[in-house]
């Protein structure tokens, strides 16, 4: 972006001209002369206010200015309008010196009216030259930015309920969007409704629920004998949604909306979705079907309640979790355990094949009282060194809470942890001597110099709760339902269930009118309240007894906040991919335990936000990412596991240097993984110069929806290369990987039609960069889509989503881009040479030869 000509009212330097300026919207850029911990405070100053704030220009030719944005308040839009800029030589004649920081709050003042008193107010160390080169390198969005700002509880629970009400409200936009779309409307397709459908299979099996299969109903008897994809649609596993018929408007069903069943996204795949509900549809027959995205109204109620609750437990005198609260908000410090030898690894691992870095972040982890963290660049066993964590607290007598934003990840650590040997058998104490004296020890002496394994007799259990339809196979043995009916009260439970049908079949027979089947009527009902009562209390106690057990407990972190586990206490709280967690999620599980330990990487992509005012003004903002970045205490309490297990050494050498101050090395057993076939791990297709209307990006602008046919071309000419005999790649080794979803959509139509030729495009994943995360393929195709005259690099240009998109391969990454196009920006420009360096450059034109 380029800075837009200055108006007429740029004479900010005299403090006397207050010019009323318009109010709405405008645009402020700064001096080029700022400094970086002025910039930084404008920032932040900016992210407290409201106002939407970014940098522009070069680092390297100084040409880089902050710049504060007033929104148009009814449009939400970047206008550009009324742009006021600070020319340099206004700063008091002296254009190359620094700006003072009395100038830039009068700046401020003068054309925003918000009084920024003091600078002084912010503590942010200016950077050197060196660090904030580094800086410019790893860019962050201003999300990242604003992740230094620490402010009181109050101040940030009133902000946070406001936002989390923001995301609330666009949440229910954008379902409501999906109810009300007319179902004749575009073939009554929208993205979060999907219509024409009809149920071909339903089955039971998963814990008592039912699984319905549907898939698009076919119109015509000829159609070949597989179904045709699903259209474009928003729908992910685990979504809460509801089931009706298409031709019957919702409007027209509101007497029996609450009758119709809601279940949950149990798989999609390309052609078929699978729900699961309590009971069987009464429709089974019936098509069209309509499926609609409900908005999860549950989970926004649990994060309020988890934010109000927050600021109660700091007032009150103790509650579990406060000592964490009090370093999150800064009126405390970590406390760590001092240890002579305190580089030393003083633990027993489950897993000898743990690196060096995983074993310092797990001991750093168990040395501190109250918060540590592992920060795990992709690929580097960061989930691997959870599972030994969480095992070492166990062998150490302590329950543990592992949470994770994803229903994925927490089975990914069930799994794993279902391995470890302490879970599965008994386990021995390694210094039967100490082993007595180590609570006493533990709560006076901070300076144990060897951390003993005080391991019961009993074996361990991990339980896992969640919806059964949300949890991988692998892991429903483990679950809490699964534990439930298994357990004999659960049985007595069932008998009762059993009794009370057959005194209901009895009731409905009696016949009122005569007297003795009255009297015997009211005996009955007498006896099924009985059964209820007992029933109830059998399915409570079950419950009670397998959580009371449970050394570990495995949940979503909006699992974790449930009623069922009100209650529950522990002496560690776990969260991983904790830089993919909302703050007040992970806040709302602190309370739950004595210590908090976060697993992630603030520099792979963060939470989700559907609002993007809400992500805007700070609920992207991660508690992972905030605390890494603390300046007091950060380093102390932050291990990062710098050997990574997954790719060949050229595609990690880009990430490290971007993304990790160099930090990262590839493992033996990683660094040299190629294809064969290839001369080049890298491989970089410019398509600059091929014909403009078939390689430009269409789709609007303020959305994930552009598309590049182009683009889309030479994706399934690629694909098609390296299914070919002379590359004999798999295609479950394959995945193509793109920023837009509107070219993810163009993608899979056009596999599906290259499908019918050749049967190996079908297991061909196409998906977000969204959709990847925390996943990974032998090779990677990714389009990059942006493509213009104008140069426009949109979010392509959030270093995180980059970074993602290329770590997720092992062997081999294509990156198909228009070169000129996102050259402009800097941070791509880097990605592009180092791909024209490192790999092979192979452009559009040639590949169709
Ligand atoms: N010390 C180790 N020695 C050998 N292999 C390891 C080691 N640690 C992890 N791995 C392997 O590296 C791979 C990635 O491990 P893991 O899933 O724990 O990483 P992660 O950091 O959680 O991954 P992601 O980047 O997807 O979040 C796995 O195949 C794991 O077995």
């Amino acid at each position: 972006m380029s800075p837009s000509p200055s108006n007429s009212n740029t004479n900010t330097n005299n403090k006397t001209n207050a010019a009323v300026l318009p109010l709405l919207p405008l645009r402020v850029l700064f001096p080029k002369s700022a400094n970086a911990r002025q910039r930084a405070i404008l920032h932040e100053f900016a992210s407290k206010n409201g106002l939407l704030h970014y940098s522009i220009g070069e680092a390297e030719n100084k040409s880089r200015r902050i710049v504060l944005e007033r929104p148009d308040e009814k449009e939400e839009t970047r206008s550009g309008n009324n742009t006021v800029e600070i020319d340099e030589d206004e700063n008091d004649g002296t254009s190359l010196s620094e700006p003072t920081d009395e100038y830039l709050c009068d700046i401020v003042r003068t054309h925003f009216q918000i009084d920024l008193k003091s600078f002084d107010e912010y503590d942010i160390v200016e950077k050197n030259d060196d660090e904030q080169k580094k800086n410019n390198k790893s860019r962050q969005t201003n999300a990242s930015t604003s992740a230094v700002s620490i402010t009181t509880i109050s101040e940030w629970t009133t902000k946070t309920l406001h936002l989390l009400e923001l995301e609330r409200v666009e949440e229910i936009a954008q379902s409501l969007d999906a109810l009300n779309t007319s179902t004749s409307k575009k073939k009554g397709q929208h993205k979060n409704a999907l219509d024409g459908l009809k149920i071909v299979d339903a089955r039971g099996g998963l814990l008592g629920q039912t699984i319905v299969t549907l898939e698009v109903s076919k119109r015509k008897m000829t159609e070949k004998d597989f179904a045709p994809p699903l259209p474009t649609h928003s729908f992910t596993p685990h979504d809460v949604v509801r089931l009706r018929p298409s031709n019957v408007k919702f409007e027209e069903m509101s007497t029996s909306n609450s009758e119709l069943p809601q279940g949950v996204i149990y798989r999609i795949r390309d052609s078929s979705v699978e729900l699961a509900l309590d009971d069987v549809p009464e429709f089974l027959d019936v098509s069209p079907l309509r499926l609609e995205k409900l908005s999860n109204e549950q989970t926004h109620k649990k994060l309020v309640l988890a934010v109000q609750g927050l600021q109660h437990a700091l007032a009150s005198g103790y509650s579990l979790g406060k000592n964490i609260l009090e370093i999150v908000f800064e009126s405390a410090s970590p406390r760590i355990i001092h240890c002579d030898n305190a580089n030393a690894v003083r633990f027993h691992p489950f897993n000898e094949n743990l690196d060096c870095s995983q074993k310092s972040a797990i001991q750093l982890c168990l040395d501190c009282v109250d918060v540590g963290i592992i920060h795990g660049p992709p690929g580097t066993g960061k989930t691997t060194a959870v599972v030994e964590y969480v095992s070492q607290e166990v062998a150490r007598g302590n329950r543990v809470l592992v949470c994770s934003a994803s229903n994925v990840a927490v089975d990914n650590v069930v799994e794993r942890l279902s391995g470890v040997s302490i879970f599965r058998t008994a386990t021995v104490s390694v210094d039967n001597k100490k082993k007595k004296g180590r609570r006493e020890r533990k709560k006076k002496d901070l300076s144990v110099e060897i951390e003993i394994l005080a391991v019961d007799d009993q074996s361990k259990t991990i339980v896992r709760y969640g919806h059964p339809a949300r949890l991988a196979p692998a892991v429903l043995d483990a679950s809490l339902d699964a534990y439930i009916l298994r357990s004999d009260d659960s049985a007595l439970a069932k008998e009762c269930s059993e009794d009370s049908k057959k005194i209901r079949t009895r009731i409905s027979k009696l016949d009122y009118r005569k007297k003795e089947d009255r009297a015997e009527r009211n005996d009955l009902r007498r006896e099924l309240r009985e059964l209820a009562k007992e029933e109830k209390k059998r399915q409570k106690l079950a419950q009670a007894k397998t959580l009371e057990k449970a050394s570990v407990i495995c949940a979503t972190l909006a699992g974790a906040l449930s009623f069922a586990l009100k209650n529950e206490e522990f002496d560690v709280v776990v969260v991983d991919e904790a830089a993919q967690a909302l703050e007040c999620a992970v806040l709302g599980v602190v309370m739950k335990g004595k210590k908090l330990v976060l697993a992630g990487d603030h520099l792979q992509l963060p939470p989700t936000v559907l609002s993007d005012e809400a992500a805007q003004k700070g609920l992207s903002t991660t508690l992972f990412e905030r605390l890494v970045r603390n300046k007091r205490f950060g380093a102390k309490i932050t291990t990062m596991l710098n050997t990574q297990y997954r790719m060949h050494e050229d595609i990690m050498v880009w990430s490290s240097d971007a993304m990790y101050d160099s930090k990262l090395i590839a493992a033996e057993s990683v660094r040299f993984r190629k294809f064969e076939q290839f001369d080049k791990v890298l491989t970089l297709v410019d398509t600059t110069g091929e014909d403009d209307s078939f390689m430009e990006n269409v789709g609007d602008d303020d959305d994930d929806s552009k598309s590049n046919l182009g683009e889309a071309e030479i994706v399934m000419q690629t694909i098609e290369k390296f299914l070919s005999d002379a590359y004999k790649i798999l295609p479950n080794e394959i995945g193509v990987i793109t920023p837009y979803s509107g070219q993810v959509s163009l993608l899979r139509e056009m596999r599906a039609a290259r499908a019918e030729e050749n049967a190996l495009f079908k297991d061909i994943e196409i998906s977000t960069v969204d959709g990847f995360q925390g996943r990974e393929k032998e090779a990677i195709i990714i389009s990059t889509v942006r493509s213009n005259e104008n140069n426009e690099v949109g979010f392509l240009s959030d270093a995180r989503r980059m970074n993602v998109a290329v770590t997720r391969a092992r062997k081999h990454v294509t990156l198909i881009c228009n070169c000129e196009t996102v050259s402009k920006d800097t941070f791509l420009a880097h990605l592009v040479q180092y791909f024209e360096e490192n790999g092979e450059l192979v452009s559009s034109a040639q590949l169709r030869l």
